[in-house]
């Protein structure tokens, strides 16, 4: 059987991409630092995943195992050598603390075989897997960077499934919706995934989804909050919250439409559809969820910022992208670290010098003035 190795056995490990691997017939390994999922998943060796519909439709997930990262380590490095995928679905700051043990994994690998390998990042992030090739790539010895070539392939991936905190505590279940799309970017063909759509240029794809559903749940998530609203679909049952979300939409759209020329009622209709699924009140996918890691959320890449940036560049509307970036300066939730260090910050050097160290947002910017205002 083949295997696939999959860094983070969380709700998007277990929901979404774990579960594909399965459903093409290879055996997953998990490797995570939580100790009793990698338990369960070596015990029950299944688990179900469960549509978030009226039906709520179950598959049954098997072939499934568990490794823990910090007291596996070997057994981690002898998977990697085996498997035909290296996965992660583990959060964009962690990919530079997991990079050392698949360096390792990688370099005892490709003494032994010259089997392909190929490397896949799962996160919300543009270019997530180039950024973890680089940390990999820190780690590893010069003969084993020479060999690569032909055997460890990197692809950038683009992943949409809303997988929402579950609520079953000491069970492996997984509720998700029912929709998905992983679109990876590769030139050649490689070994069949069942759902893995290949693309030879990804960035229309990443974008559209980056500026798309994540910067639409992220205003909801942001005004949700300030609303005292706690799920996503509650706060869209909020007429002005609504509004504001087209509206961001619209200018998110406008930007997509001018750079990668897309058909505008499709791209309508592709937003339309989205916000249907953000209504879906089976998820209970909390705001505080969503509007996670603020700092991540407002970095110069991502959702909020990097379409103010190129739109304004276009000659095209910011306003509402810059309300809800303002908004999101607002979120204190105070379980959320990076929340609170957030607060600390703008307490400590103010708004704009803020936007500057995190967003890369110079003060005298017309954004950054902008944001300010709405702030
Ligand atoms: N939940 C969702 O709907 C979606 C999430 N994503 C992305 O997928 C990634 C994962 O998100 P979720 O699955 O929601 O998060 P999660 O918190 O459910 O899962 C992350 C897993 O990583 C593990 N982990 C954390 N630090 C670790 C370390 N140092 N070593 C090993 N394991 C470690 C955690 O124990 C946890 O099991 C994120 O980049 C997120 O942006 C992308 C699309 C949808
Ligand atoms: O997972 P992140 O990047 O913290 O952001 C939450 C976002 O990711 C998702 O979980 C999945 O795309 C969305 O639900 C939400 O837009």
């Amino acid at each position: 059987m083949k295997l696939a190795v999959h860094f983070g056995a969380g709700n998007i490990g277990r929901g979404f991409i774990g579960a594909l691997f399965s459903q093409s017939g290879y055996h997953v390994t998990f490797v995570d630092i939580a100790e009793q999922v990698i338990n369960q998943l070596n015990t029950e060796k299944r688990y179900q995943v469960k549509l978030a519909t009226d039906q709520q439709e179950t598959m049954t997930i098997d072939n499934v195992s568990g490794l823990n990262n910090l007291t596996q380590e070997q057994e981690v490095v002898e998977a990697i050598g085996k498997a035909t995928y290296l996965t992660t679905a583990i959060g964009p700051n962690i990919l530079p603390h997991i990079a050392p043990l698949m360096a390792k994994g990688i370099m005892e690998r490709v003494r032994k075989t010259d089997e392909k390998l190929y490397v896949i990042a799962c996160e919300n992030q543009i270019s997530a897997t180039d950024l973890l090739k680089g940390y990999i790539f820190d780690h590893l010895d010069e003969e084993t960077k020479e060999k690569l070539a032909g055997k460890v392939y990197f692809f950038n991936s683009a992943v949409d499934r809303i997988v929402p905190i579950q609520n079953n505590k000491g069970s492996l279940d997984v509720l998700v919706e029912a929709y998905y799309e992983w679109v990876v970017e590769a030139n050649e063909s490689i070994p069949h995934v069942e759902g893995m759509k290949i693309v030879s240029d990804l960035a229309p794809y990443i974008e559209r989804k980056l500026f798309t559903v994540n910067t639409g749940h992220a205003v909801i998530a942001y005004l949700g909050y300030l609303g005292k609203k706690e799920t996503i679909d509650q706060a869209l049952g909020d007429e002005a919250i609504l509004a504001q979300v087209r509206a961001t939409l619209s200018e998110t759209g406008a930007y997509l439409i001018h750079q990668y020329g897309l058909n505008p009622d499709e791209h309508q209709q592709y937003i339309d559809k989205i916000i249907n699924r953000f209504k879906n009140a089976h998820l209970h996918d909390a705001v505080t969820r969503v509007g996670r890691s603020p700092i991540r959320k407002l970095g110069p890449n991502d959702r909020l910022v990097k379409p103010a940036v190129e739109a304004a560049k276009a000659g095209l509307s910011y306003s509402n992208l810059a309300k809800a970036i303002a908004a999101a300066l607002h979120f204190d939730y105070q379980e959320d670290p990076e929340a609170v260090k957030l607060q600390e910050m703008i307490k400590e050097k103010g708004v704009p010098a803020v936007l500057q160290e995190v967003s890369g947002l110079e003060e005298n910017n017309e954004i950054t003035k902008e944001i300010v205002k709405q702030y």
